[in-house]
Formats: structure tokens, C-alpha cells, sequence
């Protein structure tokens, strides 16, 4: 099994997330300020994704990294393989992002002195928290959606990163930088818009079960903040997350593709 895809997502991802970070954080107004956990979880999250993606397609068209470009994939392969790219890594990712949301969402400030201390002090005090009182399937609250919103939006980021790249680079040549940045700039953009409806009800499940369960699964969720808050709920976030996304997942295409040149 090729390793190169696996590598490449893992430093693209980082590298990505780096600048991306300052949005993530702005997003729910919350303090998670430290680095190394998100480049951990991303490492691990990043390549899952790179590596089964490209790996999928080798099985379904027999093509390696390099000869894709002479001989480039369906897009119903395309979109097959970013599909199991996507579910596979919400299965990573989901006690990662419980974390994040969760430390997010803490509103109390750092350690004042005098203060009731913060319900999770760091992220591994977090993990054992969230282990302790909600169990191992407490990790994995929220997971569901997870693989919901990702699963589909990941067929649709390499499906506009694959077809913006194919329509701007002459037949069987290298996209251009230009051309890999602004198309993995928009394959960001549009996974992230469709992603976002399930985003949305993904964190609230993340957060729901810290004191009450206030839902029973995704459908409830998704129907009672519908009827209280209307249909618009569905798009909250929707700017910074495309904000975010551009620079982000631009950094994170560049860098995989010359990573694998440079390799391959
Ligand atoms: C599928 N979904 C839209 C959720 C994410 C797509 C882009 C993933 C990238 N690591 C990022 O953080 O932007």
C-alpha cells in the first residue's frame, strides 16, 4: 500500500491547520489557544483521509498518484473514493473534534484566582473527564453526525478540486500552483457549505449530554432546532467556515501535491 499519500496529508494538514487556526478560534469565541493538540489530531486525521482517498482510487482504477494525471479517474470514482476517504477519517477524527468543541464551548475564564476552575483544564484533562463521566461511547458523542457531514462533503472536495484542477491545466501536464491553490481554496469552500447544515447539529450533539441529554439522536436534533430557531439555523457559521476554508485547504493541496512531486 502507497505510504507517500499518507505522509503528504499528514504535513498538508498541518500546514493548513496552522493558518486556520486564528478562524477556529474566532468561531466560537472560545480559548483554545494551543497548538500542539490540533497538529496531533490533524496528523493523524489528515492522512487518514489523503491515504484512503488515494488509495481507493488505486483499487477502483488500478492508477497510482502519477499516472493520474495521464490517465485521470472518473468523477464517480472520484467522489466514491473522497467518500471513504471522509467516513473513514470522522471515525478518527470524532473524539478529537468532542475535544475541541468542548473546550470551545468553555466559557469561564483560565485559572482565575478565586474562581471556580474551568470544567476541563486541557485537552488530555478533557479526554479523562469526558471518559470517566460519559464512558469510551462518551468519546464518541456526536460521531454519528460526524460521519453524516463528512462523508458526502468529503466526495464533493475532491470532486471540485479534481474538476477545477482538470478544466485549468492543459491535458496530461501539472495543474499549476496558481491553479492547485485556487482550486484547493474552492474544494474547501463548497465542501464546507454543504457541510455546514450538519455541522451545525454535530456540535450540539458534541455538547448535549455534559449535564442533561436534551436529545435523543441527529433527527431529534435536527428537528427541534428547526422549530425553535427556524430553517436559517442549518447556515449558522456558514461565513467563517468558507473564510476559514480557502486558506486552509489551499495551504493544505498545495503542500500535498508538491510533497508528492517532490517524492514521486
Ligand atoms: C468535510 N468538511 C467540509 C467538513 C471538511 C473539508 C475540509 C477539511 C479540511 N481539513 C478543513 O479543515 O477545512
Amino acid at each position: 500500500m502507497p505510504v507517500e499519500e499518507f505522509v503528504a496529508g499528514w504535513i498538508s494538514g498541518a500546514l493548513g491547520l496552522v493558518l486556520g487556526h486564528p478562524f477556529d478560534t474566532v468561531k466560537l469565541l472560545g480559548f483554545f489557544k494551543g497548538m500542539s493538540f490540533p497538529i496531533a489530531s490533524i496528523a493523524v486525521v489528515n492522512s487518514v483521509l489523503f491515504g484512503v482517498y488515494s488509495n481507493t482510487l488505486l483499487l477502483l482504477t488500478a492508477t497510482s498518484h502519477q499516472e493520474r494525471r495521464a490517465q485521470p479517474p472518473s468523477y464517480m470514482h472520484i467522489f466514491l473514493a473522497g467518500c471513504t476517504g471522509g467516513f473513514l477519517q470522522a471515525y478518527c477524527l470524532a473524539p478529537f473534534d468532542l475535544i475541541k468543541v468542548r473546550l470551545q464551548n468553555q466559557t469561564e475564564p483560565v485559572a482565575q484566582p478565586g474562581s471556580t476552575p474551568p470544567q476541563y483544564q486541557g485537552p488530555v484533562h478533557c479526554a479523562a473527564s469526558i471518559f470517566r463521566e460519559e464512558g469510551y461511547r462518551g468519546l464518541f458523542r456526536g460521531a454519528w453526525a460526524l460521519m453524516l457531514r463528512d462523508t458526502p462533503t468529503m466526495g464533493i472536495y475532491f470532486i471540485t478540486y479534481e474538476g477545477l484542477c482538470h478544466q485549468y491545466t492543459p491535458e496530461g501536464q501539472n495543474p499549476s500552483s496558481a491553479t492547485v491553490l485556487v482550486a484547493g481554496g474552492f474544494a474547501g469552500i463548497a465542501s464546507w457549505v454543504a457541510a455546514t447544515p450538519l455541522d451545525v447539529i454535530k456540535s450540539r450533539m458534541q455538547m448535549d449530554g455534559l449535564r442533561r441529554r436534551v436529545y435523543q439522536g441527529v433527527l431529534d436534533c435536527m428537528v427541534s432546532s428547526v422549530r425553535q430557531e427556524g430553517l436559517g439555523v442549518f447556515f449558522r457559521g456558514v461565513t467563517i467556515n468558507s473564510a476559514r476554508a480557502f486558506p486552509v485547504n489551499a495551504v493544505t493541496f498545495l503542500s500535498y501535491e508538491y510533497l508528492l512531486r517532490w517524492w514521486g
